[in-house]
């Protein structure tokens, strides 16, 4: 049986002030689940929602950190500084990393490779370009996308890697794949890793939906055999909307 995850990943979004009424309003209304749940505030508000999740079951996760121990990387920040304020989750690989701060396969190996060595979780991101679906090369990007960066590590490794498949044009457009789509993706994705490794690994790695997944097509996405939750951004911003998707599961 593969953990369902609904995470919801804040982007650039919330003050402090704004951040404290989303949580106290989400760990109020927050629905019995067998759903992991977890947030993703700015770095800056991340030590404030630890402590007002001290009493939830809703994870506080990180959105991005550096591969390197510490050093000048100005702006960045480490692993290390993560899990001393308590967070050991990392989303790795996020497309607008990769489209507008030039995070290439190269540089999210050595991210994973950290995470690994520091015990982390990764939710790592992936997903096509329109023009790679319209050229159906889909699958071909994807499986690269996958390969470059995860198919070097031990067997053993991978029960640290969560997988959230975000096609790109389905990002923050309210265009979202269909649920046949994100099936036959999700599938695919598992077909490959047990290539790549086993039937084990595969089985056992969660692979979340992201893009544009809100209340009105939750239910339908999530109800999918290899679909085993969302990375959700925009519907994540508004207590009840990602509510009502955290009971979609
Ligand atoms: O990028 C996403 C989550 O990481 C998805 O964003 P939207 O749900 O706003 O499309």
């Amino acid at each position: 049986m593969r953990n369902k995850i609904v995470a919801g990943n804040w982007k650039m979004n919330k003050t402090s002030t704004e951040t404290g009424e989303l949580l106290n309003e989400l760990a109020a209304k927050l629905p019995d689940t067998q759903a992991e749940v977890m947030v993703a505030p700015t770095f800056v508000n991340l030590t404030a929602a630890v402590s007002a999740l001290d009493e939830s079951i809703i994870e506080v996760i990180a959105q991005n950190m550096h591969f390197a121990e510490s050093g000048a990387y100005t702006g960045e920040i480490s692993a290390d500084m993560l899990l001393d304020i308590d967070i050991d989750t990392v989303i790795i690989g996020h497309s607008e990393r990769r489209a507008s701060f030039g995070e290439t396969d190269e540089i999210l190996a050595k991210k994973v490779k950290t995470a690994i060595e520091k015990e982390m979780r990764i939710l790592f991101c992936f997903g096509e370009q329109l023009e790679d679906r319209k050229s159906d090369n889909h699958f071909k990007v994807v499986e690269s996308q996958l390969r470059n960066v995860l198919f070097s590590l031990d067997a053993s490794a991978w029960t640290h890697i969560v997988l959230a498949y975000e096609p790109v044009w389905a990002i923050g457009t309210g265009e979202t794949a269909s649920p046949e789509q994100a099936q036959e993706m999700h599938a695919f994705i598992r077909k490959t890793i047990t290539e790549a490794f086993d039937s084990s690994v595969a089985d056992k790695v969660s692979i979340l939906y992201g893009g544009s997944v809100k209340p009105a097509n939750a239910k339908e996405i999530f109800s999918k055999p290899d679909v085993d939750g969302g990375l959700i951004g925009g519907a994540s911003l508004k207590a009840d909307d990602f509510v009502e998707i955290i009971k979609a599961i």
